[in-house]
């Protein structure tokens, strides 16, 4: 074979496109590229909506790289020695891939890359995944933030690069080599009743993520400052989902951004700080990889939260009897997303009144988003609970009715996600019980429950606990 037949393993994970994909480039950059999924055992362990987006995803994506006229080819096992037997099967001389930055993630490409480089192999991660790589955003005395505003203000004084093009074309290898069918990866099996439910309301793929960024610029990027946080307007852009499996690369949504600033769109600039936040939470993991299991703030570890209880479960289902709560969880299983006000309120509800450690709370949100992110998931439940760097003070305690109030004034939100609510027959509220599980026995006739915590009495249990601890 020439240097140019010689091909490379493109390994990929969670940059599932062709646009802004620097790990690709390089790869075609060096003649005949082989595009690889690996279903391995860290992949395997996520939720069931995640996993099942993820299928969505790579059937998506297999079918780009079809009309490029190459292929995915897909393999399940350990990714050390899943990518060891593709180099000698089809004689790869560099394997690329794009970076990520969770602890899981970490440890997995370390040992890859040195099980490679053993064989002789160029094993070379890429960036792509953020604006920024997180160790390159240092405080003045080099280190790293722990704080949003000062990371936004360093953020807002640097170039980020531009967006690459898609590749013209993806040069093939002389052969293929075997590949699974993605059906038999089984990813989506966990989801059963749910996943024809969810699959209503995905947008999959690049060409779609596009479409919806192109559709927010020219409307929703107008209101975007104010709508954002009203749960009744679809303001924000959704794109969530598409970034967490690499559909669009942030890169290519941040310079749009940045040239709907400049054409005085009115909620650009929010927008662009939104972006930060996402890889804010990357440049928190990177930098404190505990915040995925232990509270961020070591003081916090003893905080006499509750493990797993029934009023926690009641909280998953639906049914605390307070409606904005219930109509985010109700949002989450029928959709397979959450508005973001009603995310910080759940999860002020579950942490503070009903005293449930933030953690069960992380794994039901694992398990139900098809936009879940390992770094903006775990930032967004140690910020509500209080034990996170950049965390709202404990005593700030969400209050449901004050924020359906604001946010859900006419109670358009709360009527579209429960069945029952003031009279709501709507379609969406109703497809939760096509989704739930049989056994919860949870039926549209059932009467809406009784409130299960009084709000003044758990804001102030949570209060009394949080001041007994700082005494401690
Ligand atoms: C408890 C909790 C858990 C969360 N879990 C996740 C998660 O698993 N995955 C996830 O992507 N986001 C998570 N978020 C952040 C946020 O709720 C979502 O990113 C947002 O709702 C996505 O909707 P959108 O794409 O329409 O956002 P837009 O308002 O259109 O914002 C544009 C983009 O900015 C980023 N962004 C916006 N807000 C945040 C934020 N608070 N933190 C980090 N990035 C943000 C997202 O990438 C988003 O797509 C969580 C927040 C909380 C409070």
């Amino acid at each position: 074979m020439t240097d140019s037949e010689t091909p490379s393993l493109l390994w990929l994970r969670r940059d599932l496109r062709l646009s802004d994909h620097p790990a690709l480039t390089a790869a075609v950059g060096a003649g005949a590229v082989i595009p690889v999924f690996v279903l391995d055992p860290e992949t395997e362990a996520l939720g069931a909506a995640p996993r099942w987006r993820l299928e969505q995803s790579l059937v998506s994506f297999e079918k780009t790289l079809k009309d490029k006229g190459s292929r995915l080819i897909v393999r399940r096992g350990a990714a050390a020695q899943v990518l060891r037997d593709l180099v000698e099967q089809t004689g790869a001389r560099a394997v690329h891939w794009s970076r990520l930055y969770d602890p899981v993630s970490k440890a997995r490409d370390t040992a890859v890359k040195s099980s490679l480089k053993e064989m002789g192999i160029t094993a070379q991660s890429h960036p792509g995944h953020l604006l920024r790589e997180p160790w390159t955003v240092e405080t003045k005395t080099g280190g790293f933030y722990k704080v949003y505003t000062p990371y936004w203000k360093a953020m807002a004084q640097l170039d980020m690069d531009a967006p690459l093009p898609a590749p013209k074309s993806i040069p093939n290898p002389q052969n293929w080599p075997d590949s699974l069918k993605i059906s038999d990866l089984g990813l989506g099996k966990d989801m059963r009743r749910g996943a024809s439910v969810v699959a209503e309301f995905a947008i999959v793929g690049e060409q779609e993520a596009q479409g919806r960024l192109g559709a927010f610029l020219s409307h929703g990027i107008t209101e975007y400052a104010s709508a954002r946080d009203r749960t009744d307007q679809g303001g924000t852009s959704g794109l969530s989902e598409n970034l967490t499996y690499g559909e669009i690369g942030i890169r290519a949504v941040w310079h749009a951004a940045l040239r709907a600033r400049e054409e005085g769109k009115p909620g650009a600039e929010t927008f662009l700080k939104e972006l930060v936040w996402r890889d804010f939470a990357w440049h928190l993991i990177h930098h404190t990889p505990h915040i995925t299991d232990e509270s961020w703030r070591p003081e916090w570890q003893s905080f006499p939260w509750r493990d797993d209880n029934d009023d926690a479960e009641r909280w998953r289902r639906g049914l605390t009897g307070e409606p904005m709560v219930d109509a985010g969880m109700r949002q989450m299983y029928i959709t397979g997303t959450m508005h973001n006000r009603v995310r910080m309120l759940v999860a002020s509800y579950l942490t503070k009144h009903l005293m449930t450690h933030w953690r069960v709370g992380q794994k039901w949100f694992e398990e139900c988003l098809i936009d879940w992110d390992p770094a903006s998931n775990a930032m967004g439940w140690q910020w509500a609970a209080g034990s996170g760097p950049d965390a709202s003070p404990y005593f700030r305690i969400f209050n449901p009715e004050t924020q359906a109030e604001k946010f859900d004034p006419k109670r358009t939100y709360r009527r579209r996600f429960i069945a029952g609510y003031g009279g709501s027959k709507e379609a969406d509220a109703l497809k939760l019980f096509e989704a739930v599980p049989r056994s919860w026995n949870m039926t549209p006739a059932d009467p809406y429950p009784e409130r299960m915590v009084d709000l003044k009495a758990g804001r102030e249990r949570a209060l009394d606990a949080y001041q007994k601890h700082k005494a401690a």
